[in-house]
């Protein structure tokens, strides 16, 4: 049994959506991206690229680990590149997505040789959220002028339109499809191929598959587009959990317990987004809040109940833990990094990554 904490993947859960997912693909024409800025544990690689078709990035690193350990399709996108990385990000992509015109122009040498587009913006998202909103006011992500992306259309071939943000409402994907339709479908049918970004559940429970590969595949056939969806969460949703243990108990008002983890350090995105962690079943009568061990006054994971009281030495399995969480984790407070472990299939555990004390001195200098 590896010590605590760690993350455990576990592939028969990855696999239910993977199964989702070659589905989609099947059943709309669509391509599958994995968004490597959600999940990048590329121990568990070779096993999705049986269901995906390649990656998708947002950095020179994303882009370089996409190639060389997933392979396939690989798609190479960023807010902005520099001078010193364009040439490298360009050995090791199929495709370049620019985020903006100024970026287009700037390294139209550079990518004269590969396949380029553009990053579009709709000015409308599903994100509740206005951290994550790329529709949010002064937005910096994408074009929206529809003038201005018409000069530069003989240098293009394509598009990425990311603005779903955990949108599990197959009907309001398909209004803001319609959305960039009647905004942008003047260039539609003048590019080869669109990226619909990532920020589809639609590997969740009850998820209209059927209708999703429909529209899809309806809007690939009136543009003549090659779609590719970029699924980040969708890819990896309640696949993970990070486990660990209880190491002091205390009573405050409130039943407290202390775990050898941190949500600053370990499931950094809850704490960014104010959610409180997942623990199941969350049934029984004995409360408790359920803390981190840094020094953090908010180091919490959330309120949970239990059938039985709480002791030191309890294993605890928080749920949902894979996207947003290995990609953001570090080393506030020293706090011992989690392992990772995959579960295989035939339910074996096998520790794929410790870290250790040298690994956080070698983080620092
Ligand atoms: C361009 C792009 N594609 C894909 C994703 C993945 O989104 P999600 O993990 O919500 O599916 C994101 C999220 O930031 C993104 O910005
Ligand atoms: N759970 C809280 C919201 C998380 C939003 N996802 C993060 C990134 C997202 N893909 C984006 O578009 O920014």
């Amino acid at each position: 049994m590896p010590h605590t904490p760690y993350y455990l993947i576990d592939k028969s859960k990855l696999l239910r959506n993977m199964e989702k997912i070659a589905y989609v693909r099947e059943h709309s024409g669509a391509k599958a991206l994995l968004a490597l800025k959600c999940f990048a544990t590329w121990s568990v690689f070779d096993f999705m690229s049986d269901y995906m078709d390649g990656t998708t990035s947002s950095s020179l690193h994303e882009v370089k680990l996409g190639r060389k350990k997933f392979g396939k399709e690989t798609h190479a996108y960023s807010v902005a590149y520099a001078d010193s990385e364009i040439d490298e990000v360009i050995e090791n992509a199929d495709k370049i997505i620019f985020n903006s015109i100024s970026q287009l122009n700037r390294f139209a040498d550079a990518a004269s040789g590969i396949v380029r587009g553009l990053r579009l913006n709709p000015q409308v998202s599903s994100s509740s959220f206005d951290l994550a909103d790329p529709a949010r006011p002064f937005s910096r992500l994408g074009e929206w002028d529809v003038t201005k992306v018409e000069a530069v259309m003989d240098r293009i071939s394509g598009f990425m339109i990311h603005n779903n943000c955990e949108n599990a409402d197959f009907d309001l994907f398909d209004k803001m499809l319609g959305d960039i339709e009647t905004k942008f479908g003047s260039l539609l049918s003048r590019v080869e191929w669109v990226s619909l970004g990532g920020g589809i559940h639609f590997t969740g429970d009850n998820y209209p598959l059927d209708k999703f590969c429909a529209r899809l595949r309806a809007f690939s056939q009136k543009y003549g587009v090659q779609v590719y969806l970029e699924p980040g969460e969708a890819s990896i949703t309640k696949s993970t959990t990070l486990e660990v243990t209880v190491l002091d108990t205390l009573f405050n008002g409130k039943n407290l317990a202390i775990v050898d983890s941190s949500i600053e350090a370990h499931m950094l995105d809850l704490l960014i987004y104010r959610e409180t962690a997942k623990i199941e079943p969350n049934t029984g009568d004995h409360a408790y809040m359920i803390c981190g061990k840094s020094c953090l006054a908010g180091d919490v994971f959330g309120e949970f109940n239990f059938e039985n009281e709480i002791r030191v030495g309890d294993r605890i399995s928080v749920q949902d833990a894979a996207g947003y969480t290995m990609v953001k984790k570090n080393w506030f407070n020293g706090v011992g990094m989690p392992s990772i472990v995959i579960k295989e299939l035939d339910g074996s555990e096998r520790v794929v990554r410790e870290f250790t004390f040298d690994d956080y001195v070698s983080s620092l200098s």
